[in-house]
């Protein structure tokens, strides 16, 4: 099949690909002329783990090809996916303007019968607004030209991007069109292999399906931090509860790890927008309140501890922090829990010496030119080197490299032996033994004070 997919970013480059892969013709377009020059001379704007292989493929093969120009796509394509941004506005509601910019420009050039795919996140009723935005076109240009508007939200992770587009759990489809729902089948058949993984449904129920899952996931994920701290009070291991809890197949073992916070350009939007969704209809958002508020309470954990541990005034403080992206496997700087955690360290005074093994280009972008220029904030070439003569070891994502690595040569070069482990993955114990005093979340340890040890009695 003929494709375009409008918006070369983490969805539309990956959606683009695959598809391509998949054997159909695909164009992606996107508004960033500089993106676009650079996929055409092969350099990937974000890094995905097995991405740059198969754009590489399918663009040399002339399956995938890139344009600003809509226009020229359009020309052969009758199945159009929108896949731009929709950040949340100021009351947390998602802004629009993207996507029905997009529309627009699709009414502006539509020539023949089409199928409008919208990936985006969108909320419900955004395909109503999407249909008549681009009818609105035609009928300023006095053409009267079919189309259908489909809701196929994507679910992909960032940092399994590829393996979730092409083994999804689901897809789901929602269209009332007879004609729209034959061509996604016939879209998506390679995806059906092994078992039927499309579920058809209405259009606004496929909107709502999109954010009920994210909302669902960041709901477990805030459960969990909250029952961490809970844990730390009464001297409870924390990890050992998500085993325990894990294993009841109701609940399952995926997304209860706590941590310092979800990030990413998904969740907190996506909580946010529902929340806004639910306002704007008179209901009482109030679970979905609280997810949000644990998160952002939870996002300055990490610097809590430090200020437990080390005061409040940390001038004169170096701390070494392990992982900028807002979780391994991307670049993705979006909503990090690392941005919020070096913002406070050095606005208490402290030196950050930070790495991270691919989102320091944009991490760059996100603290001010000046923390670097005073030696405030240092990016260092290697994880050991972050630590040099650090007060304490800060985890924050828990990249592979990070999992296991070599303690004594941590404890050799902090000054004062303490990890902060932000998400969980060392050994108490086996710290403890090596001399290395841990601080992890909602571990039975973690506070190490009095104030837990009397709660526990
Ligand atoms: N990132 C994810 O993991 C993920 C997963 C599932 C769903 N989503 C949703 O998919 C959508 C896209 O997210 P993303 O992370 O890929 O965004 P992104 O910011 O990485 O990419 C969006 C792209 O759209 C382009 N764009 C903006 N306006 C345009 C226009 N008028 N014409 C053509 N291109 C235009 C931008 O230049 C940018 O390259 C959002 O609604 C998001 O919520 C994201
Ligand atoms: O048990 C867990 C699992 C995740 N996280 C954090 O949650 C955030 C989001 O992680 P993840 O869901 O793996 O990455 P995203 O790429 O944001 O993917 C989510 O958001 C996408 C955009 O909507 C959806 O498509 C995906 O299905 C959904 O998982 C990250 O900060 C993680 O560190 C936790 O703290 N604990």
């Amino acid at each position: 099949m003929d494709l375009c997919v409008i918006g070369t970013g983490y969805v539309g480059l990956v959606t683009g690909a695959c598809f391509a892969e998949m054997g159909n013709e695909v164009w992606c377009v996107d508004v960033d002329a500089a993106k676009i020059e650079g996929l055409k001379a092969g350099k990937l704007p974000i890094y995905e783990p097995g991405l740059d292989e198969i754009v590489e493929r399918n663009h040399q093969e002339g399956r995938l090809r890139f344009t600003t120009d809509l226009g020229e796509a359009m020309a052969e394509c009758d199945v159009l996916f929108i896949a731009v941004g929709t950040p949340p506005l100021e009351d947390g509601s998602a802004d629009l303007q993207h996507v029905l910019t997009v529309a627009r420009d699709i009414g502006r050039r539509l020539t023949r019968y089409s199928v409008v795919v919208d990936k985006s996140t969108v909320p419900v009723g955004t395909a109503e607004r999407v249909r008549r935005a681009i009818q609105a076109e035609l009928d300023a240009r006095g053409v009267s030209i079919p189309f259908d508007v489909v809701s196929n939200p994507e679910f992909l992770k960032e940092g399994a991007a590829v393996e979730d587009f092409m083994r999804p759990d689901r897809i789901i489809v929602g269209t009332d069109s007879e004609a729209a729902r034959e061509r996604m089948a016939e879209l998506y058949a390679p995806f059906n292999r092994s078992h039927q993984r499309v579920i058809y449904m209405g259009v606004r129920d496929a909107e709502m399906t999109k954010y009920a899952a994210n909302a669902m996931l960041a709901t477990k994920i805030s459960f969990m931090n909250e029952i961490a701290a809970l844990c730390e009070r009464y001297g409870v291991d924390v990890e050992n509860v998500r085993l325990g809890i894990g294993s009841d197949q109701r609940i399952g073992y995926h997304f209860i790890y706590p941590g310092c916070g979800y990030g990413g350009s998904c969740f907190p939007k996506d909580v946010k927008a529902l929340i806004a969704m639910a306002q704007a209809a008179g209901v009482e958002p109030e679970v979905l309140t609280a997810v949000e508020e644990r998160n952002a309470k939870q996002k300055r954990v990490l610097e809590e501890k430090i200020v437990a541990r080390f005061g409040e005034d940390l001038t004169g403080r170096t701390f070494g922090v392990w992982g900028l992206a807002f979780k391994p496997g991307t670049d993705d700087m979006r909503e990090a829990p690392s941005i919020p955690l070096i913002e406070g360290l050095i606005q208490r005074g402290a030196r950050v010496r930070a790495y991270d093994p691919v989102a320091m280009d944009n991490a760059r972008r996100v603290f001010p030119a000046q923390w670097f220029d005073e030696g405030r904030l240092v990016f260092t070439r290697h994880q050991y080197d972050a630590l040099d003569g650090a007060d304490a070891m800060v985890l924050v994502t828990e990249w592979k490299p990070f999992r296991h690595p070599d303690f004594a040569a941590i404890k050799r070069l902090l000054k004062t032996p303490v990890i902060f482990d932000g998400r969980n993955q060392y050994d108490p114990l086996q710290l403890e033994r090596l001399g290395i005093a841990y601080v992890g979340i909602g571990r039975a340890n973690a506070l190490a004070g009095e104030e837990s040890r009397a709660v526990a009695l």
